[in-house]
């Protein structure tokens, strides 16, 4: 109902303002766009699901998330993803790997600070309802 609508209206907001102030941030730089598939040609054979921080923008004002929960699972894919394909010792694959674990600490903090448990409860009820 309308009431629902509201809500989800709410979560949108949310979730692109958290995916917005990642995308500022000059550690995610490389989080901010799909890997180049020319530039990395094994890229798809590795990773399965691709995720970066523009496709999150794109599935929020497609309407793609009713949970916070669901939003988490394809922001989590992003730095996951690095941490499976730049398994390396060398110096680049360290770096990335160390901003993706910053990617991930930050998510979790800004939502552990930021998102209001009986909201969140409310947005699953929907999820439940539909
Ligand atoms: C999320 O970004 C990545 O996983 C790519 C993989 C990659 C390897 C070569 C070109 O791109 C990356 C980008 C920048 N620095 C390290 C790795």
């Amino acid at each position: 109902e309308e009431q629902e609508e509201d809500v989800l209206r709410e979560l949108r907001l949310f979730l692109r303002n958290v995916t917005e102030r990642l995308a500022l941030d000059r550690r995610f730089k490389a989080f901010t766009k799909p890997v180049d598939i020319e530039e990395v040609p094994d890229y798809l054979i590795v990773i399965k699901k691709p995720m970066d921080l523009s496709t999150l923008l794109t599935n929020i004002d497609e309407h793609k998330y009713v949970t916070v929960s669901e939003f988490m699972s394809d922001a989590d894919l992003i730095w996951q993803n690095a941490l499976e394909y730049n398994p390396d010792s060398d110096p680049m694959d360290r770096h990335i790997r160390h901003r993706a674990c910053a990617l991930k600490d930050t998510v979790r903090a800004i939502i552990r600070d930021e998102l209001d448990e009986d909201f969140d409860r409310v947005c699953e009820e929907i999820k439940e309802s539909r």
